[in-house]
């Protein structure tokens, strides 16, 4: 097993529980869809997942890494190697082209050479873009960027937070088409938060959130 999510509890200050008591498991490669209305927590899971916040109770491992056992440095380090996340929001670096958004995170992440990324860049048809800057691109170029970016690192899991929100139905199936093409070729697990049935149906699992517990 890749990631186990044991009986987590989240509650943010002030408010009433996020998150009772849920639990997932995903191998490696799986590929696992997660639904819920809005406001069900589903961002504030993936966000734990990613370990960039802390949860109340249970308890989070991904491969060898036991979350509550992690400080600080700990965390940033299981972030920048077996964890990638795209999110709706490209949020890509403005002042960086395509290719140094590319290989800006393969660096950091210290791994993967620039035939990994040469590789990433033709996969994603971005080879004519490489010079552009974000603001350059349409929303479908931006985000085949930012799953580029995500996958330069080879991450073991990758968290996408509604990645094809942002766009309209052709870009969407192009963009996850390619999502789930490269996630299988890297052999990254892949939990992905979606509203889309549609999409959802593409993955292996699915699970839905309601009231801050699995349904
Ligand atoms: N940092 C925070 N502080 C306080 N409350 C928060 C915080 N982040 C989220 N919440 C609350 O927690 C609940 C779950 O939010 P979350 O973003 O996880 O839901 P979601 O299922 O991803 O929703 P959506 O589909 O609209 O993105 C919401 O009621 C939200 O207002």
């Amino acid at each position: 097993m890749l990631l186990s999510v044991d009986r987590i509890s989240k509650t943010y200050p002030g408010s009433r529980p996020v998150l009772q008591n849920v639990s997932i498991t995903l191998g490696q490669g799986d590929t696992l869809a997660l639904t819920g209305e809005s406001g069900s927590g589903k961002s504030t899971l993936l966000n734990l997942v990613a370990a960039l916040d802390e949860f109340d109770e249970g308890e989070i491992t991904l491969g060898t890494k036991t979350y509550s056992m992690l400080n600080d440095a700990g965390r940033a380090e299981l972030r920048r190697k077996q964890v990638a996340l795209v999110f709706q929001q490209f949020n890509l670096i403005p002042s960086l082209t395509v290719k140094q958004n590319l290989s800006f995170h393969a660096r950091l992440g210290n791994k993967n050479g620039p035939e990994w990324i040469a590789h990433l860049t033709e996969r994603l048809g971005l080879e004519a873009l490489v010079s552009r800057y974000p603001e350059q691109l349409s929303g479908g170029q931006q985000q085949r960027v930012a799953i580029g970016r995500a996958l330069a690192l080879k991450p073991a899991l990758l968290l996408a937070d509604e990645p094809t929100g942002n766009l309209d139905d052709t870009a969407s199936n192009a963009v996850m088409t390619l999502m789930l093409d490269l996630v299988r070729e890297t052999g990254a697990a892949l939990l992905l938060v979606t509203h889309s049935n549609a999409i959802a149906a593409q993955l292996d699992h699915r699970i839905h959130l309601a009231g801050g517990r699995i349904t």
